[in-house]
């Protein structure tokens, strides 16, 4: 910007010169023309009268003299000198510079010459006529127009310097102050204010430029602050919604856990219920027909359960089916073994990795295990408690396609444990 104003300041300056230059010379001009024509009336002052009396004595050396006198005038650059005869035409005599000739600008001067040889007898006895000399002038102006050009030149400069080094130090200074400080401005230095190193007598643009600039540093550090405050709520919020969300997602992971114990259990006993009894069946089949292990199966019946139910009560039932149920969580706690309730007073064990001779070992087991708990059956014609008739059958891969095949077979082997007298167990 400084150079801008300075190459401004240079240009109106070479402007105004070639103006004032121009004005000056138009003036030097004419005062140079009124000072010839001063020189040709002084000239004819002096060289009036003299003229004047040589005419009338008729005494042509003084003549000549006077005429060459007059011509050796600087300014003056021909003399005419028209001499009025009686009854004649008049003669003329004349005197020029060498090399002079006419320009109609430069001043001339006409005058009557009279002569009065004694008082009262005035009489006109020629006219004299003087021409200035344009190379004169011009030279005159020359020297003149040099000396305005210089000496407004020098003003010139000297104005041009001293408008641009005013400028300078009032304003580009203070600009470039600005500049650099607005260029260092960032979120931690807002509270660094802006300070000009100057002290103006009334406030000026400056002045609003600086306090312009501190209120805007201001107002974008409250901005920031509650910026960064509200980022900080939001974040709180953000945390408190991300744990409810956490916390709601637990409680419904384990509602639904709840309710997937609860529909693949038995409400009455709390053992593994049909259905889940059935989703597990046909993997430990396939397991077993993979790895070529055995897979047994134990079906078992409480023996003369509806005389029980009639003997007892309905609740009685119920509290002995929960007895036989404990019975058989007790008894199978192996991995893999799934003792389940798959119907009324029927209960169902799958064994993976026994085979028929464990099978039926491990059936024995359970009948003595629930004789052990003596429960009493006053109504069985088997034993004066309750007991179990248990049907045993192995999977074998050959023969059977599906887990239905295996199931019949036991259910035939309960049946024979039944027809054979029951509380025992058959294969
Ligand atoms: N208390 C009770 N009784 C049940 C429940 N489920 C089935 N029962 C009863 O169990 C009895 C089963 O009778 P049956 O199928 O004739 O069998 P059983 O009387 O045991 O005769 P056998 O099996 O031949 O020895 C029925 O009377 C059903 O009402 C139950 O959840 N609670």
């Amino acid at each position: 910007m400084g150079r801008r104003v300075a190459l401004a300041t240079i240009g109106f300056c070479l402007v105004f010169t070639v103006l004032a230059v121009a004005l000056r010379t138009a003036w030097a001009w004419q005062a140079s023309v009124a000072a010839m024509r001063q020189e040709l009336a002084q000239v004819d002052q002096v060289f009036n009268r003299t003229l004047a009396k040589a005419i009338w004595e008729m005494d042509r050396d003084a003549l000549y003299t006077h005429l060459a006198s007059a011509g050796q005038v600087t300014s003056v650059g021909r003399v005419t000198l028209k001499i009025r005869q009686a009854n004649r035409s008049g003669e003329m005599l004349e005197h020029r510079q060498p090399g002079w000739s006419h320009s109609p600008r430069m001043p001339s001067l006409l005058r009557t010459l009279s002569y009065e040889p004694y008082a009262g007898a005035k009489e006109d006895v020629g006219e004299l006529t003087l021409e200035g000399d344009e190379r004169v002038l011009l030279e005159r102006l020359r020297d003149e127009v040099a000396s305005i050009v210089i000496t407004q030149l020098i003003q010139s400069v000297l104005l041009a310097g001293l408008i641009m080094w005013m400028f300078n130090r009032s304003v580009t200074v203070h600009v470039q102050h600005i500049a650099r400080h607005l260029a260092a401005l960032s979120p931690e230095t807002l509270d660094d204010r802006l300070v000009l190193a100057r002290r103006p007598s009334r406030p000026d643009e400056l002045s609003k430029l600086e306090a312009g600039v501190n209120d805007l540093q201001g107002s974008l550090r409250d901005y920031l602050a509650r910026q960064r405050r509200d980022e900080r709520e939001l974040a709180a919020h953000r945390d408190r919604l991300a744990e409810l969300v956490h916390d709601r997602t637990r409680e419904l992971e384990e509602a639904n856990a709840r309710l997937q114990t609860l529909s693949r259990s038995d409400p009455l006993t709390s053992l593994p219920n049909r259905r889940h009894f059935d989703e597990l069946k046909d993997v430990e089949m396939r397991r077993s027909h993979r790895s070529g292990q055995p897979l047994s199966l134990l079906l078992c019946d409480v023996d003369f359960f509806k005389r029980y139910n009639d003997a007892y009560g309905h609740a009685c039932g119920d509290r002995c089916l929960q007895a036989v149920a404990q019975v058989l969580r007790e008894s199978f706690v192996r991995a893999g073994e799934l003792p389940a309730r798959i119907g009324g007073e029927e209960f169902a064990v799958l064994l993976p990795g026994v085979d028929l001779a464990g099978a039926l070992r491990l059936g024995e087991r359970l009948c003595k295990a629930v004789e052990a708990r003596a429960i009493p059956h006053k109504a069985s014609e088997v034993a004066p408690h309750v007991s179990l008739s248990v049907g045993v059958a192995q999977f074998d891969a050959v023969t059977m396609e599906r887990f239905d095949a295996l199931l019949q077979q036991a259910d035939e082997a309960l049946y024979r444990a039944k027809s054979g007298g029951r509380n025992r167990v058959a294969s």
